[in-house]
C-alpha cells in the first residue's frame, strides 16, 4: 500500500521542494533573500514530488541539457540534480516511484540519456545509472611547483570583478565547447544557483581569464582558505580551485601557471579534474603536483537503448553483440550489434550480456569491457568478445563532465 502520489511540481511548489532537498542534504531552508537571487535555478519543469496531501514528502528534479558522446556528437541529456527524501518517509519506495516517473518521462520525451551525480555509489545502480565517468583530486605544492620551460606559454590572464564574471563566464563556456566526451551544456537555469551565487557580487570566489590570440579562451574559479594558525605559522592559504574551462593547452597550461603563481598560498587544490589531467607533465618536477583522490563523476543512464549506441562513434574491430537488460524500461531488453559502423538491434545471438548499469560505465570509456567482466558485471559468451568491445568502446581522452549539478 503507498500513502503517496508522484506527480508534477506546481510552480507554487518550487520553494517547498527545494527546501526539502536541502534538507534531506543537510542543509538550511533558504532565505528569502537567497532565493530571489537564485529561485529561478529551481524551476517547476521537470520536477516530480512525492505528496503526502498537499504536502511535499519527496522531491527528483531534473533539466534538459546535451552531452558530448565519444566522437564528437551531442544528444539530449536528462540532468538529474537533486533527489532527496524527506528522513522520516525514507525505504518505503518513495524514490523508486519517482525515479520510475522520471524515466518514464525522459522515455515519453525521446530523450536517450540521463545522468546523475551520486552522493552514495549504493543507491543507483538499481535504477539503471552505472559510474561513467571520474574524476580525481590534485594537490600542488607552493611554491615548490614551477612550470617546465618547453610548457607552450602565451596570452594574457586577468581577473574579472564578480559583476563581470556573471556577465563573461557563462557566453565562454558555451563558447570553449563540449570537447570531451561526458561534458554537458549549462543551460541559463544552471548558472545563478551554481556559479552566480559563488562568484557574483554576493559570493566569495574569485574568477580569472585568459585570452589568446582569437580573444577569451578559458577561465577558472577559485577560492582561497587560510591555513595558517598559532600551531602552524608559516602555512599560507589553500587555493581551491572550483571550475576551470580551456578552449586549448595553452590556455589550460596558462591558467595553471597563473594559479601557482599567487602569493601566500602553500597549495593549490583542484577536485574533480579529469583523470588525464596533465598537469604533473606540465610541471618541472612532476611529484609536485600529487593525485590524492579519484571519484566517481558522472553517472549515466541509457534512456533509449538503441538511439544512445547509435550516437557514438566506435573504433575498428568486428562486431560484437551485446544482449542488454532493462528491468525500468523494459523496452530496452534486447540485443544490439555494435560495431565501426554503428549500432543496430539484432535478433543474432549475443557474445556478451549485461545490464542497463553496466552499459552506462562502459559508453563514455571509462571503463574497458575486459574489465567490467572480470569484475562479473558482463557475462561473456564468447570469449574473444571483450577485447572487441575494448577495440571498439575505447576513448583516447578519458571521459568527464566538469560541471556540478
Ligand atoms: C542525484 C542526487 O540528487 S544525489 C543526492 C541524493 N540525496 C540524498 O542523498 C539525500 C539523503 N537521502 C535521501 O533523501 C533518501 O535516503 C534517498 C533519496 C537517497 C533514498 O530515498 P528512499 O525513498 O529511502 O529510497 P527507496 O525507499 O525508494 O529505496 C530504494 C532502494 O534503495 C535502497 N537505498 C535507498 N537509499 C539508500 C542509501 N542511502 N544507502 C543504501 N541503500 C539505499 C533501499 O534500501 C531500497 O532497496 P531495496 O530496493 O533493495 O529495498
Amino acid at each position: 500500500m503507498t500513502d503517496f502520489d508522484v506527480r508534477p511540481v506546481t510552480d507554487d511548489e518550487r520553494r517547498s521542494t527545494f527546501d526539502l532537498l536541502g534538507r534531506s542534504l543537510h542543509a538550511q531552508p533558504v532565505s528569502d533573500q537567497a532565493w530571489s537571487r537564485f529561485g529561478s535555478s529551481w524551476p517547476a519543469a521537470h520536477k516530480f514530488g512525492a505528496f503526502d496531501g498537499g504536502t511535499p514528502i519527496g522531491i527528483a528534479s531534473s533539466f534538459d541539457t546535451r552531452i558530448a558522446v565519444p566522437g564528437g556528437g551531442t544528444v539530449t541529456l536528462g540532468a538529474v540534480d537533486g533527489v532527496g527524501v524527506r528522513a522520516d518517509r525514507t525505504r518505503r519506495g518513495v524514490l523508486t516511484a519517482m525515479m520510475a516517473a522520471q524515466l518514464e518521462d525522459f522515455a515519453a520525451r525521446g530523450i536517450p540519456l540521463a545522468a546523475l551525480h551520486a552522493s552514495e555509489p549504493t543507491i543507483y545502480g538499481r535504477f539503471g545509472y552505472g559510474s561513467a565517468a571520474l574524476g580525481k583530486t590534485l594537490r600542488v605544492a607552493r611554491p615548490a611547483a614551477r612550470l617546465d620551460e618547453r610548457v607552450a606559454a602565451g596570452g594574457d590572464v586577468r581577473m574579472l570583478t564578480p559583476e563581470e564574471a556573471v556577465e563573461a563566464v557563462p557566453a565562454l563556456y558555451e563558447r570553449i565547447g563540449l570537447h570531451r566526451a561526458g561534458m554537458i551544456g549549462r543551460p541559463a537555469a544552471w548558472w545563478p544557483n551554481m556559479h552566480d551565487r559563488h562568484a557574483g557580487p554576493h559570493g566569495r570566489h574569485i574568477t580569472a581569464v585568459h585570452s589568446g590570440p582569437d580573444g577569451d579562451d578559458g577561465f577558472v574559479v577559485y577560492d582561497t582558505v587560510e591555513r595558517r594558525s598559532f600551531d602552524a605559522p608559516d602555512e599560507g592559504a589553500v587555493l581551491d580551485v572550483r571550475d576551470l574551462h580551456a578552449a586549448d593547452p595553452v590556455a589550460r597550461a596558462a591558467l595553471w601557471r597563473f594559479l601557482l603563481s599567487v602569493d601566500l598560498v602553500s597549495g593549490v587544490r583542484a577536485r574533480h579534474r579529469p583523470v588525464d589531467e596533465p598537469l604533473a607533465l606540465l610541471l618541472t618536477d612532476h611529484r609536485h603536483a600529487r593525485t590524492c583522490e579519484v571519484e566517481d563523476d558522472l553517472w549515466l543512464r541509457p534512456v533509449d537503448v538503441a538511439a544512445a549506441l547509435r550516437a557514438r562513434t566506435y573504433r575498428a574491430a568486428d562486431p560484437v553483440v551485446l544482449a542488454v537488460r532493462d528491468r525500468m524500461l523494459p523496452a530496452n531488453t534486447g540485443h544490439y550489434e555494435v560495431g565501426p559502423g554503428g549500432a543496430r538491434r539484432t535478433d543474432a545471438a549475443a557474445h556478451l550480456a549485461l545490464d542497463v548499469d553496466t552499459l552506462g560505465m562502459l559508453y563514455l570509456g571509462q571503463w574497458s569491457a575486459t574489465a567490467l567482466a572480470q569484475a562479473g558485471r558482463i557475462e561473456v559468451h564468447d570469449p574473444a568478445a571483450p577485447d572487441r568491445a575494448d577495440e571498439l568502446f575505447t576513448t583516447v581522452t578519458a571521459p568527464w563532465c566538469g560541471t556540478h549539478f
